[in-house]
């Protein structure tokens, strides 16, 4: 069976993988005509923007849309119609935990890959093939196929494909432009190997060839919950070894270091933190023990679910230092906090640890400043009514203030709180904060990105996750 050349693309979900994916897929094929289409006009409308006020910042991205955009990549709501006009379709849709229902707090919720799919049968005039771009559940590709075999119109052909994406935020526009691999899962049909030919075809325009990969369609499923699983294991066993450094004296990026030189275990992702966040590793580890249980494995469904326990215990046993070491009460005491993304060089804050260390601050009845240098204020409002359920925003708002830069921030407050990595807070002036710092001036670097001799220097009591001090 010979692969069906692609020439137009339509992208369901114009959010943060949709989003920077499709638009280096056109920019990187400019024979194809790519259209990202979205139920939300404002995220739409923003893509559109005259003024590339674009819906999610991500360096490199707004070069890569003035280049596309209105050349061979489009933005529209009108989904129907990109759908009834692409040969291939990418489902970039989101994929949360449920709230709430059977696997409430563990399962994806795939209601939105469920509409997504009814769409596309719905409407389709000719044959697809339909890519799995989100991060799904085992055997998703089957239901999808199942919805879209029972709702189409008789005659249509629908070939689905795996495609996870392995994007990190804050580096999308890299990573695409020069992924590692590329992972594309089919069935071992005939007809499924020649759909993941025509996908393999449109990577190949600027992917090397030896970076693509051809699995199964259900090893492709498993695989991107398996990476994430094992970066976030990474995390989780690097903190829970900071834990100790603090108890003992030892210095967790020197254990990191001597750990990582060891080729076998390699030296990336070994930096301890206030803990991992994004919207990513908790959510798919949850689905991994949801598998895991589903599948009567009870012990594999506990090793993965300690992952996430362990990044739980790293927040609170954040918070509790702060608490503990400002002489054990924070009450009406002013906490800055710099940084309120779940990593730098993004403005996305889901399931960010700042969060956390807020509401943890916020309960204690501190007083919060709070500087990020990308994410919006309304956001940090919303996430933090959305922490605190039970305390209405006008009360919140009576204890947390929003800062322009981290010299305000740090204004008559008795401690810093380095929360998100942004290599800009390593450059503010310190000496002029501690000068506006209420007296002793503590610092708590959840990062590890402060020179911490330099600052004792200047007086202040530092605290680094990883490192003990009182030995
Ligand atoms: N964020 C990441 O870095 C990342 C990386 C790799 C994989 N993933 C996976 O990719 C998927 C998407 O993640 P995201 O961060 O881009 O989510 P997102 O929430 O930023 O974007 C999803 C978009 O899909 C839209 N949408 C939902 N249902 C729709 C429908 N039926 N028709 C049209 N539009 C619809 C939403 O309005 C939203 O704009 C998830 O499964 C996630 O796990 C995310
Ligand atoms: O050594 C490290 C590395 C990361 N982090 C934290 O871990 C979280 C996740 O970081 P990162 O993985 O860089 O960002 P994501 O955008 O969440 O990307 C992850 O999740 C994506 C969504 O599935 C995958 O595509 C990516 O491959 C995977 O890295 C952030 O809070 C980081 O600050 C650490 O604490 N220590």
């Amino acid at each position: 069976m010979a692969p069906v050349t692609v020439k137009k693309i339509c992208c369901i979900g114009a959010g943060y993988v949709g989003g920077p994916t499709c638009a280096v897929v056109a920019l990187k094929c400019p024979n194809i005509r790519v259209t990202i289409v979205d139920l939300n006009q404002t995220r739409i409308d923003a893509w559109n923007s005259a003024d590339y006020a674009l819906p999610i910042y991500e360096p490199g991205l707004v070069e890569v849309v003035k280049e596309a955009r209105g050349r061979n990549l489009f933005f529209s709501t009108d989904i129907d119609r990109a759908i009834q006009e692409a040969d291939l379709i990418f489902v970039s849709v989101n994929t949360p935990t449920k709230k709430s229902g059977v696997g409430a707090g563990y399962a994806a919720d795939l209601n939105y890959v469920e509409s997504a799919t009814r769409r596309i049968a719905a409407v389709a005039k000719s044959s697809k093939i339909v890519v799995e771009k989100s991060t799904v559940p085992m055997r998703t590709a089957e239901s999808m196929r199942t919805i879209l075999e029972a709702n189409s119109k008789p005659g249509l052909r629908f070939d689905i494909l795996s495609n996870p994406e392995f994007l990190a935020e804050g580096t999308a526009i890299a990573d695409l432009f020069n992924p590692d691999r590329v992972l594309i899962g089919s069935l071992q049909t005939p007809e499924g190997k020649s759909a993941c030919q025509s996908l393999i075809n449109v990577y190949a325009n600027w992917v090397p060839t030896g970076r693509i990969l051809t699995v199964g369609l259900w090893s492709s499923e498993l695989s991107k919950l398996a990476a994430n699983a094992m970066l976030a294991q990474r995390i989780s066993s690097i903190n829970a070894l900071s834990a100790i450094c603090e108890a003992t004296g030892a210095n967790i990026e020197e254990v990191a270091y001597a750990v990582g030189q060891d080729t076998r275990v390699g030296n990336k992702f070994l930096r301890a933190s206030v803990g991992f966040g994004g919207s990513c590793f908790q959510k798919d580890i949850l689905n991994l023990v949801y598998l895991s249980e589903s599948l009567h494995l009870p012990e594999v469904a506990a090793y993965w679910r300690q992952v996430v326990t362990m990044n739980e215990y790293q927040k609170r046993r954040f918070s509790k230092r702060v608490v503990d070491t400002l002489f054990n009460t924070i009450t009406n005491k002013n906490i800055a906090v710099l940084g309120f993304a779940f990593k730098a060089d993004t403005g996305d804050t889901r399931e960010s640890p700042a969060i956390t260390l807020i509401r943890d601050f916020l309960s204690e009845r501190a007083r919060v400043t709070i500087f990020d240098p990308q994410v919006e204020e309304s956001q940090i409002w919303f996430d933090l009514s959305e922490a605190l359920p039970d305390v209405p925003l006008e009360q919140i708002k009576k204890q947390v203030t929003i800062a322009k830069t981290a010299l305000s921030a740090a204004q008559n407050s008795e401690a810093v709180v380095v929360a998100t990595e942004w290599k800009e807070f390593r450059t503010i002036d310190w000496r002029a904060v501690y000068d506006t710092m209420n007296k002793p001036a503590f610092i708590f670097d959840g990062r590890m990105i402060l020179d911490d001799d330099a600052l004792r220097q200047i007086g202040f009591t530092v605290m680094t996750i990883g490192r003990g001090d009182k030995f």
